[in-house]
């Protein structure tokens, strides 16, 4: 059989290392990709609206989503829970559409066990000082969250061999270019399998 279905992505790395920034330039650019928006118990920070930057749940209505299966993959990361939601991604999967998801490493490695063809892409920074100075000048943090978010990233960097591909964040517009062009050989690989198939099919 053919493989109709579309193509998930997985774009992980540690916090602060620009996924949003990177993600958010992709999406300017490639309209065929959907986003999947994540669901969190995490308070909105200024600006973000629920619906379109998070669905934001009260830590109940998170674990019952958990008990219902709804999340494809869930993880706890510095004190709030984050999950993504199991109708969305399969159905628009389904419908031959590719989804983009952008999470943290645990939670990338359990999408790895259930969509072992997705295709997973870790944005590393130039340096762990780099990291800092974005996590602190975004500004979205207390002093205590960036140490632990600068804690969970040496482990999650570690992590990195886990994935098909790894990514520079060091300048935004190459980083944006590399994750294209990965996007874009992804599908050029499905069309030659497909190609393949049915040529041996024909014979
Ligand atoms: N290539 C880059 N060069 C300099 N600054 C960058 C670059 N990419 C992103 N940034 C900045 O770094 C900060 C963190 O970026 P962003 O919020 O996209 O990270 P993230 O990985 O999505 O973080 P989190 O996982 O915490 O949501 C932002 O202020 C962003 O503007
Ligand atoms: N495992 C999951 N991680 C997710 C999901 N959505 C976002 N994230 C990641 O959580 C951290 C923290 O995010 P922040 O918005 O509080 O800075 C970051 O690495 C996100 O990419 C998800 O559905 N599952």
């Amino acid at each position: 059989m053919i493989d109709e279905k579309g193509i998930l992505f997985i774009l992980s790395g540690p916090s602060g290392v620009g996924k949003g920034t990177v993600r958010k330039a992709l999406f300017e650019q490639s309209t065929d990709l959907r986003y999947s928006i994540s669901m969190t118990t995490r308070a909105p920070r200024e600006g973000e609206v629920d619906g379109v930057d998070y669905f934001f749940k009260s830590r109940d209505e998170f674990e019952k989503l958990i008990s219902e299966g709804q999340l494809i993959e869930h993880a706890e990361y510095v004190g709030n829970y984050y999950g993504t939601p199991r109708q969305y991604v399969e159905q628009t999967l389904n419908e031959g559409k590719d989804v983009f998801l952008e999470i943290e490493v645990q939670g990338a490695l359990k999408v790895r066990e259930n969509f072992p063809q997705g295709v997973f892409i870790f944005l590393i920074p130039p340096s762990l000082e780099e990291l800092k100075d974005r996590i602190v000048n975004r500004g979205t943090e207390t002093e205590e969250k960036v140490k632990n978010r600068l804690l969970a990233a040496k482990e999650e960097i570690d992590m990195m061999d886990a994935y098909d591909y790894v990514v520079v964040n060091d300048e935004i517009n190459h980083a944006v270019k590399k994750v294209q062009s990965i996007v874009s050989s992804e599908h050029c690989k499905r069309e030659r399998v497909a190609n393949q198939y049915k040529k041996a099919l024909e014979e």
